[in-house]
């Protein structure tokens, strides 16, 4: 094994979000969100899996620290429900609901952990959705107000706030293709929820600004896309499909402006805005999570809306479970992107990760060698991105937990433990030992 520095402080942890792990949606007085309305919906996932159990987290929060604690776990993102905080998503503050990410926060403060908070991840109470949601311009300061019940709550314990997780993944897969919450397929809609989705985020860190002390940023997925050849008809869709997902949220953020490719890829669905909103859109944020999986590699096609473009990776790619080429140089090559269009801010990597078909337990282990393979790879990918220069400050293992994958159900497992939903044990696979002893050593086990 080569030896890998990474820099004194680099911070270890693993990710998770409410609704995939916690279970309990509807306790202590907690208000439905869209994805228990839309995982009880008959068709909407395999299996009709919901996460009325899931990890049970709700409940074995301070096992599952303890765990994190036994695997030298340095930091800990996790998301708040924002249902279970305002039952209504505005107005009345739950604080039963409040009291559990109080509890949550300390628990892992006292476990030597630090939390990364995310304020939305994909569970937007139902009764926003019921009045417009994300495509309601209100939704800005409704967010924005539930954003500054938790900063008062919990920032200082709190010093690393990310308004959203993965604006395009709750556009493309809430509003275009319906494949996520609230499941909408609207092309018109799509682009209206996504600049909604902005003001709300800068509505936001303008209210951290007023009250806040610590750092605040936002959590987006990118793919590096290249074309499936050098036909003019690839290279042109590439262009559109990394405007799409890769610069859509933050260019506005840091340019005030969106990728000119948006008007080709929504055409008369793409609406024009007021200067106002870039404005709010374009506060100053301390740090970029980025949540890295695959590459995307992009083959022309008409019928593949709205990009024009489909995902084809090339003969021959080794897949995981859900599909997604191995290929850890882009995560290097992402990084480096990142700082060179963005500037030189504090990135970490918030989410890394693969579902793998995991053997059985046997003799209480999982030998998910493919797992630790991923992660070897993928972190000596980051080492490469930090001798490169670009200021990677932490890593979060996508997941802490097999979990709730969406619509997929339970059916796919990124958990770096395996969880059996039956009887709700959690056993480390081996890629939970491997990565116990990556952090130990600072990178240097990968
Ligand atoms: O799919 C694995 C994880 C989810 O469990 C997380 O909640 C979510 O933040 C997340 N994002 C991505 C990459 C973006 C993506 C999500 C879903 C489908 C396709 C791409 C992968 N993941």
């Amino acid at each position: 094994m080569t030896r890998r520095e990474f820099p004194k402080g680099f911070l270890w942890g693993s990710a998770t979000a409410a609704y995939q792990i916690e279970g309990s949606p509807l306790a202590d007085g907690a208000g439905a969100s869209i994805w228990q309305r839309f995982s009880h919906t008959p068709g909407k996932t395999v299996n009709g899996d919901t996460g009325d159990i899931a990890c049970d987290h709700y409940r074995r929060y301070a096992d599952d620290v303890k765990l994190m604690r036994e695997l030298g776990m340095q930091a800990y993102r996790f998301s708040v429900g924002w249902g279970r905080v305002l039952p209504d998503g505005n107005g009345r503050v739950n604080e039963k609901g409040l009291g559990f990410y109080d509890r949550l926060v300390d628990t892992l403060l006292e476990n030597g952990i630090e939390p990364l908070c995310t304020l939305y991840h994909w569970d937007l109470p139902e009764a926003l959705d019921n009045r417009g949601g994300w495509l309601n311009p209100d939704i800005a300061n409704w967010f924005a107000d539930y954003a500054s019940v938790m900063y008062r709550k919990l920032d200082g314990r709190v010093k690393k706030w990310a308004t959203l997780n993965e604006p395009w993944v709750v556009t493309d897969g809430g509003y275009l293709h319906g494949a996520l919450a609230p499941g909408h397929e609207n092309l018109f809609e799509t682009p209206i929820a996504s600049h909604h989705l902005l003001r709300a985020h800068g509505a936001a860190v303008k209210a951290y600004r007023a009250e806040g002390k610590n750092q605040i940023g936002i959590v987006v997925n990118i793919e590096p896309k290249h074309p499936a050849s050098d036909d003019p008809a690839d290279i042109a869709a590439t262009k559109r499909a990394d405007a799409y997902m890769n610069r859509q949220y933050l260019d506005p953020i840091f340019f005030g402006r969106y990728p000119g490719e948006m008007k080709e890829v929504f055409g008369e669905a793409w609406p024009e805005w007021p200067a106002e909103d870039y404005a709010l859109i374009q506060q100053k944020i301390d740090w970029l999570g980025l949540n890295y999986y695959t590459r995307g590699v992009t083959k022309a096609d008409p019928k593949a809306w709205p990009v024009g473009g489909r995902n084809e990776p090339p003969k021959g790619a080794v897949l995981t479970e859900t599909g997604w080429e191995l290929f850890p140089k882009g995560l290097t090559d992402t990084l480096v992107w990142m700082k060179e269009r963005y500037g030189d801010l504090p990135l970490y990597v918030t989410e890394n990760g693969a579902a793998m078909k995991d053997p059985p337990i046997a003799g209480g282990r999982v030998q998910d060698q493919h797992r630790v393979d991923y992660l070897r790879t993928h972190l000596s990918a980051v080492n490469d991105a930090i001798k490169a220069g670009v200021d990677v400050r932490g890593y979060m293992v996508w997941s802490l937990l097999d979990n709730l994958e969406w619509s997929l159900g339970y059916s796919k497992t990124f958990g770096i433990v395996h969880v059996d939903f039956k009887t709700q044990q959690r056993t480390p696979k081996d890629s939970a030992r491997f990565y116990a002893e990556v952090i130990a050593s600072n990178g240097g086990a990968a």
